[in-house]
């Protein structure tokens, strides 16, 4: 007898299992292959999962098995690099391997749509249709005359309707009288013989240097650490130009907010190929239509956002992050995967290229420069005519503000403004204050969920926690003790529009941040309208720091630039030199020289002084050796499990066992050391506690090993299912 065939499939739940089926019924087994999608019955569901295997065996007797209901691909899905990269991310992100590849699937791939792409209607006539007399539906012109364009010219499509004029009321019309059919058809353009539509730039000295030292092929690194507006992107262009030439694709991660149309359109002037865009604006057709052309070859640039390292390409020759020190290539809930390093180890695998960059590199990438497993590109001046900005500290703790601005601000506002330019404000908090006070007896506003704050706003007026999404009510009189002064506490977005809109009254103040474009277009709108170039203020938060080339902006002001120097999380101080020096790069990036005004109530602090007196490449160094002291990443290896409950003792209980499992297995030293549990930043948010033990190791190995043997064992723990827990390896966030 034939041995079985055992299909060990890997199902979209929490759990870390794989699955055992049988076969669908009447299936060719020889056509069952890993990376095909099946759909299979599971309790009393269906559910869509990829087969791992194909095997003759099972640990369960067969009997017990049941079989697939469907074979829905006749191919595997995923080119084979991109699955044994979602594999391997799986594992080394101990995430459970049928959520990791669902994650990494486009939506309507998930849900079993079929991996064609959906074409665009053609109407045509039907035999009936063909066989009417000359002069039939005479008496419904419009019917009459698609009727006889159908008879010239065989098919009509969507556009060729709306040429004539015809209205789709009139073609369904003659679909229901079984005259007309239509048929999806996808269109594929011929290739495109050019590469380039608009000529590159010339490149400066600086440019061209650091652009030779990328090789056209075989696996490289680079670092390009190029100063705001120094022509990085310029560089990625011409790079990709190179990869094209040798007719090999090119994919492009960028920020979740850096994906403007502008990046877009940049990319589509210069290129007369096909570019691609995937990101979370688009539907999910859009998405997987995308996708499908990237992975049949279509697509020659794709440029996508975090999950965008998961596009199948055909013939990739050249990945590019640009701002990677951002840390949305983090994904920081269920698969916590990082795209960037996703991106190294996937140029490793093709033997491709990877171009990393960013005026303000994260310290990993800066470290893994200075030991020389990065080559590090450095661009120190703009490009064109621009010249750096200049950088004003204002020492704000004995200055009388004027809600949150400074005197000598506002006068060099209204300079900038008087002289036609454009305006900045950047305030990392939105809505209008951080919280509601009575001065009276000191109350503040608290959520009743979250150990935090409720944010006051003003359109609509209500208060808001930002961390659990829970709103109420302003009240009219203090709770706890009766008063009626009530007062905002702090500044946010909305207040410091207002208070521009009192002090320029005949200025436009342009609101950037969530809650002002929210409305799908809002964001292309306002960055429409500064683009314009009229004088204006832009106030605003991280929204405005990244990626913008705003030609007519020569003043930025960065109101409160302390936030995060005192974080607890150890990434706090670099996340803020990141983002002030983003944010002071907006500052005259074309022929008009810039301005950049930091208020700060620490303008002695040694961070924020090698910052602004010496650079970021000084305050990184200074970053690093706390760093290397204290045995923290880069120079360390870390993993924080997390375990969050209604009761605190739950969290902590289970945290401490997983604890000892882990000592037991390992006993804490040099390899391998052990901190908590610990209250997480926030201890309670949304009702629950949170608490995570951090694990630190000198070498991945060491580390890898230990959290494989430990999942599973806390997995079937019986305190784990009084907990939500995870598993974060290389964490970003440590709240
Ligand atoms: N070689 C060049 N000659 C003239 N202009 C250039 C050159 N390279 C780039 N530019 C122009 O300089 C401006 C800034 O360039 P680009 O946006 O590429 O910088 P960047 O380093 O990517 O900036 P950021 O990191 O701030 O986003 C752009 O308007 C670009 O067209
Ligand atoms: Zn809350």
């Amino acid at each position: 007898m034939a041995a079985p065939t055992v299909l060990e499939i890997a199902l979209p739940t929490p759990l870390r299992r794989r699955f055992d089926y049988l076969p669908p019924e009447g299936v060719d087994t020889t056509l069952l292959k890993p990376g095909q999608r099946v759909r299979v019955p599971f309790g009393n569901q269906r559910l869509i999962g990829l087969i791992l295997r194909v095997k003759s065996e099972s640990s369960l007797p067969l009997q017990n098995l049941r079989p697939a209901e469907a074979l829905l691909d006749t191919k595997p899905l995923l080119p084979d690099d991109l699955w044994r990269l979602c594999l391997w991310a799986a594992d080394y992100y101990q995430h459970p391997i049928g959520d990791a590849l669902h994650t990494a699937l486009p939506v309507l791939l998930r849900q079993g749509e079929p991996d064609r792409e959906k074409g665009e209607p053609y109407w045509q006539l039907t035999t009936e249709g063909k066989g009417l007399p000359e002069g039939a539906l005479k008496r419904a012109p419009r019917q009459a005359e698609l009727l006889a364009a159908l008879q010239q010219r065989g098919a009509l499509n969507r556009a060729d309707l709306a040429a004539l004029g015809i209205a789709r009321s009139h073609v369904k019309t003659l679909e229901d009288k079984g005259l007309v059919f239509s048929r999806e058809q996808v269109l594929t353009p011929s290739p495109e013989p050019n590469i380039l539509r608009d000529t590159p730039l010339t490149l400066s000295d600086e440019q061209a240097a650091a652009l030779a030292q990328i090789p056209e092929d075989g696996f490289h690194i680079s670092l390009l650490d190029g100063t705001t507006g120094s022509g990085k992107t310029e560089i990625y262009l011409q790079a990709i130009a190179r990869t094209l030439s040798q007719g090999r694709q090119a994919l492009v991660l960028v920020p979740e907010i850096g994906l403007t149309p502008q990046t877009l359109a940049r990319f589509q002037r210069r290129f007369a190929q096909p570019v691609v865009a995937l990101h979370s604006g688009m539907n999910d057709r859009e998405r997987l239509d995308a996708w499908l052309q990237a992975r049949d070859g279509r697509a020659r640039i794709v440029i996508g956002t975090r999950s965008a390292i998961f596009t199948p390409m055909a013939d990739l020759g050249i990945l590019i992050v640009d701002e990677e020190h951002d840390s949305s290539f983090k994904q920081q809930d269920g698969f916590r995967y990082s795209a960037r390093d996703l991106a190294a180890l996937r140029a490793h695998r093709l033997n491709i290229p990877l171009i990393l960059g960013s005026a303000t590199p994260s310290l990993e990438s800066l470290h893994n420069a200075r030991t020389g497993r990065y080559h590090y590109l450095r661009l120190t001046h703009r490009a064109g005519n621009a010249r750096a900005p200049e950088l004003l500290t204002q020492d704000i703790r004995r200055q009388p503000l004027d809600e949150g601005f400074s005197r000598d601000t506002l006068e060099r506002i209204r300079t900038t403004l008087d002289a036609g330019n454009q305006v900045l404000v950047f305030l990392n908090r939105r809505g209008y204050a951080p919280t509601l006070e009575c001065p009276d007896c000191g109350w503040l506003a608290e959520c009743r969920h979250c150990d935090t704050r409720l944010t006051l706003h003003q359109t609509p007026r209500h208060l808001h926690c930002h961390h659990c999404d829970h709103q109420r009510a302003v009240p009219r009189a203090c709770p706890s003790c009766k008063s009626t002064r009530l007062q905002p506490l702090g500044q946010g977005t909305e207040r410091s529009e207002e208070a521009l809109q009192r002090h320029f009254p005949d200025t436009r103040v342009l609101r950037v941040d969530r809650d002002s474009t929210r409305q799908k277009n809002a964001f292309r709108d306002l960055v429409e309208e500064v683009h314009r170039g009229d004088p204006c203020i832009l106030v605003g938060t991280q929204m405005l720091a990244k990626g913008h080339h705003f030609a007519d902006v020569t003043l930025v002001v960065i109101l409160d630039s302390d936030a995060g120097l005192f974080s607890t999380d150890f990434r706090g101080p670099e996340r803020m030199g990141q983002l002030l020096l983003q944010v002071a790069g907006r500052a005259g990036r074309a022929d008009k020289p810039g301005q950049v005004i930091i208020q700060t109530h620490h303008a002695e602090h040694p961070l924020v002084r090698t910052l602004l007196e010496r650079g970021y490449h000084a305050f990184a160094e200074l970053i690093l050796s706390e760093r290397r002291l204290t045995g923290l990443p880069p120079f360390r290896h870390m993993a924080l499990i997390r375990a969050e409950s209604k009761r605190p003792e739950n969290a902590v209980a289970f945290l401490k066992q997983v604890r000892a499992l882990a000592e037991q297995r390992h006993p804490p030293g040099h390899e391998l050391g052990y901190l908590g549990p610990l209250p997480a930043m926030l201890e309670k948010r949304g009702d629950r506690f949170r608490y995570q033990l951090q694990v630190n190791a000198a070498n991945r190995g060491a580390l890898q090993k230990l959290l494989s043997q430990l999942a599973p064992e806390m997995e079937q723990h019986a305190l784990a299912k009084r907990n939500r827990w995870s598993i974060d390896v290389d964490p970003q966030d440590m709240g």
